[in-house]
């Protein structure tokens, strides 16, 4: 049988917002969340994440689980309001800043290494009435945070994201509506934000690596989602369709950090569409050379979401009308019938497409070093036998293992999504994630092993594909 390197690091995710509850304890500041939350019809189920898991408490008991699970990593992420109240420098919360370095005391006395994102979409609410992520200050805003985050926690944190999938934020936050801030700005802002969070992780990749790196000796990247692109067709149409789906949604992140600039293909189309609808300038903002330059190379490694599959083909040009980043693109994506659903009308199960993905990224990239940080499963509630989602992480994790072993990709770790059942954002708790049960009726919140847990225990120890 075919083993993972010694090297290679298992482990869990989770993100403050979904797990920790504590919303507005102990000093911490409003989030876009705790809004959005309270706002009626925002979420499916009209919940909240204001107990969520109830983390902020049961860290302990969090730990220790990930420790019977036998994890070598645990991802989780920072509430910027909960160590910064508004967001910024000028009031900072000891007792947020106590919660992680205890969380973090705890993973290592564990044998435990944490990796840790500082932004999984819970901006400041004080932020967001300055414009959120189109503020074009904003980034200065993330660096000030940064250099708190790295302060206190860079000497024992290794690993660090800046931002988990600014895809989503700009496109769902700021483009569309379904995640907070909920903007519906699918024209210009997508294009903004995207530009925002791009010199925001700059920002905080230059603050590392001038202030903390030679001590710290830590890495830093941004994070990356991505489904595997197949093209419907080997016609050129819709080859060249894939390729504008890859760039419209990942290279628009990714492209200015690991190779330069935006990719051409989004500033020639965006250039274009805008002009026929009237601009005197692109809808997509232009960077200088100067920030060219500042935000090239701005990674030590490359950290990847990766969940499921679609394809893309072309489709015609759309008419001139209200601006869209989907009428820029131009592409139209569809599933394979033959792939298992989910819970998520998104996602759906295609192992090979995690191989494939991995090659082109690597190729595309040339990263380095590899981690896949979020992959996994979702169900209704209340499963405790989730054969399906054993299914999905047996197909998944032993295709990541022959793209390390076979294709020679240096995926070094492996943080499944999620370790425990939690909030998922504006689908409330009707979708659970976790490999964990949380009865988010009990005000124990108690915790409660699927047989995914089982089967991922069996395979860290095994280190290798275990039935
Ligand atoms: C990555 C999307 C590229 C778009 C390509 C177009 C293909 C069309 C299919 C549309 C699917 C869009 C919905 C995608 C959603 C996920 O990427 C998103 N939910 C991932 O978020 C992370 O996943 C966890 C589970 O949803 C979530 O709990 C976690 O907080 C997120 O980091």
């Amino acid at each position: 049988e075919k083993q993972f390197p010694d090297g290679f690091k298992f482990g869990a995710a989770t993100a403050a917002y979904q797990i920790e509850g504590g919303w507005d304890e102990d000093g911490k500041g409003l989030s876009i969340w705790d809004n959005f939350v309270h706002e009626a019809g925002n979420i499916v189920d009209d919940s909240t994440g204001d107990v969520a898991c109830d983390s902020y408490h049961k860290y302990r008991e969090d730990v220790a689980i990930l420790k019977d699970l036998g994890v070598d990593i645990y991802r989780f992420s920072i509430a910027w309001s909960r160590i910064m109240p508004n967001g910024t420098p000028n009031e900072i919360n000891q007792a947020g800043i106590d919660y992680y370095l205890n969380l973090i005391a705890e993973l290592l006395l564990h044998d435990i290494e944490p990796i840790v994102t500082l932004y999984h979409w819970d901006l400041p609410q004080y932020l967001e009435n300055l414009g959120g992520w189109l503020n074009p200050q904003i980034a200065d805003y993330f660096g000030d945070y940064a250099r708190v985050v790295f302060e206190h926690f860079g000497p024992y944190v290794k690993y660090w994201i800046t931002l988990n999938e600014p895809l989503a934020t700009c496109l769902s936050g700021y483009g569309g509506d379904s995640l907070a801030p909920a903007k519906g700005l699918v024209g210009d802002g997508t294009y903004q934000c995207a530009y925002n969070t791009i010199k925001a992780h700059a920002k905080a990749y230059r603050i590392y690596e001038k202030e903390f790196k030679q001590e710290q000796g830590g890495k830093v990247a941004s994070n990356i989602p991505s489904p595997m692109f197949y093209s419907k067709t080997d016609s050129i149409e819709d080859i060249e369709a894939r390729e504008r789906a890859f760039e419209f949604n990942v290279g628009l992140y990714a492209h200015a950090i690991y190779r330069g600039n935006w990719p051409q293909i989004v500033i020639d189309r965006v250039a274009n569409r805008s002009k026929l609808e009237g601009y005197s300038f692109s809808r997509l903002p232009q960077f200088t050379q100067e920030e060219i330059d500042y935000i090239n190379g701005t990674f030590d490694y490359l950290t990847l979401n990766s969940y499921f599959s679609t394809i893309v083909e072309h489709t015609e040009e759309a008419p001139i009308g209200t601006p869209s980043i989907y009428s820029d693109q131009s592409t139209l994506s569809s599933s394979d019938p033959s792939w298992p659903t989910s819970a998520s009308s998104w996602l759906v199960s295609d192992p090979p497409g995690i191989r494939y993905l991995l090659n082109y990224i690597q190729e595309k990239y040339n990263p380095g070093e590899i981690v896949i940080t979020e992959n996994g499963w979702s169900t209704v509630p209340g499963i405790l036998n989730d054969e399906d989602r054993v299914t999905y992480l047996k197909g998944y994790l032993s295709n990541i293992l022959d793209a390390v072993v076979e294709d020679g990709i240096n995926v070094t770790g492996y943080t499944l999504w999620s370790l425990l059942d939690n909030f998922e954002w504006s689908q409330g708790y009707t979708q659970r994630f976790g490999i964990v049960d949380v009865d988010f009726e009990s005000p124990n919140r108690t915790r409660t092993y699927k047989s995914s847990a089982e089967w991922y225990k069996r395979l860290i120890a095994a280190r290798q594909i275990v039935d």
